[in-house]
């Protein structure tokens, strides 16, 4: 980390709150911050910040019926988005909206939109809100596979994890890649016709050709990440793996969808290295506007607490992989 970089990230944090509410055909309604505010003309979140006495939920219910004239139940937390803008820090504390009665109005004169989830990412929006809008439309887990022993187990595996609901996935054959490229290849292939039959994304971990090949994204290596400076023409999501905050910065700069970050925790993986924590991956994201995943010694029952940290969710090969 640089020192102007690690410089920037001090000062108190302000605890913004801030509800997803939807409409009955599931759109969700942004709001146009006014002129003369801070990031004026963009598109946020309603909701403000909590007083002191408050708790985020009497600070949201009160927001909304100032801004909104709307008396709402606040619900499940989506995410907690902590975010250093240069004048300020803040913790972006995002909850959806269980229930709400009364007519939405813009009662301080600020325009409105109900936008369907598919186009939330067409609206300029400040920086904290690019990981609520993944929070809200990416999945929350990114399995890795491990290194194929078998074809068959391997394959059964991984649609057994697509039965299960994993709808984000990188292939990844260390060993195999590069001792049997052309068996690789055709393992790459049935697997992402596993992968489609249930609608899930597919990367293939750092083989751009392989990625045009088979119509999917890529997923970058840190090296990889390392050369470059635009992002990699292929078809699908580019998902990048960082350690540091000069690699998270590039991933941005590059055009990154995504980040995976880590390891949190101490894993299997990498025995006697210690994982960066959660202090110091909450002190990471803030600095980028990415969504990332967390990685390290993580299961999926961790992407509450990964979210709370201001995750995407979780990325593991053993933590998400059946037994
Ligand atoms: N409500 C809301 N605020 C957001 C979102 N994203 C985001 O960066 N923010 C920031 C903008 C503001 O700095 C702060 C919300 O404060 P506010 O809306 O109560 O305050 P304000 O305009 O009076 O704030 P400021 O100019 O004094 O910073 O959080 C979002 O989606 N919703």
């Amino acid at each position: 980390m640089t020192e102007s970089r690690a410089g920037a990230s001090s000062g108190p944090s302000i605890h913004v709150v801030a509800g997803v509410i939807t409409d009955a055909r599931d759109r969700i309604l942004l709001a146009r911050r006014t002129e003369g505010r801070d990031l004026a003309g963009l598109w946020e979140f309603p909701g403000g910040k909590v007083d002191p006495g408050e708790t985020p939920e009497q600070a949201l219910v009160r927001e909304l019926r100032e801004e909104l004239g709307i008396e709402a139940r606040v619900g499940e937390r989506v995410i907690v988005v902590p975010q250093q803008y240069p004048h300020k820090r803040l913790r972006l504390d995002v909850r959806r909206i269980a229930a709400w009665s009364g007519t939405v109005k813009g009662l301080d004169g600020q325009a409105l939109a109900w936008v369907p989830p598919h186009r939330l990412a067409s609206y300029a929006m400040p920086d904290a809100d690019r990981p609520v809008v993944a929070a809200l439309r990416d999945p929350s887990l990114y399995l890795i596979t491990p290194e194929p022993e078998d074809d068959v187990s391997w394959l059964d595996g991984l649609r057994a994890a697509c039965d299960a609901g994993i709808a984000r996935v990188q292939l990844r054959a260390p060993m195999l890649s590069i001792v049997d490229p052309a068996h690789w290849s055709l393992l790459v292939e049935r697997a992402v016709a596993i992968a489609r039959e249930v609608d899930a994304d597919v990367l293939v971990n750092g083989d751009l050709a392989l990625a045009e090949r088979h119509g999917i994204g890529l997923h970058l290596r840190a090296a990889q990440l390392a050369e470059l400076t635009t992002r990699p023409d292929v078809p699908g999501r580019v998902i990048a793996s960082c350690h540091t905050l000069d690699e998270l910065v590039r991933a941005q700069a590059c055009g990154c969808d995504a980040a995976v970050l880590g390891p949190v925790l101490p894993t299997a993986s990498h025995p006697g290295q210690a994982g960066i924590g959660w202090d110091a991956f909450a002190r990471l994201r803030e600095q980028v506007a990415l969504p990332i995943y967390a990685i390290g010694g993580l299961v999926a029952r961790d992407v509450e607490v990964a979210r709370a940290q201001g995750a995407q969710g979780v990325a593991a090969i053993r933590g998400l992989w059946p037994r």
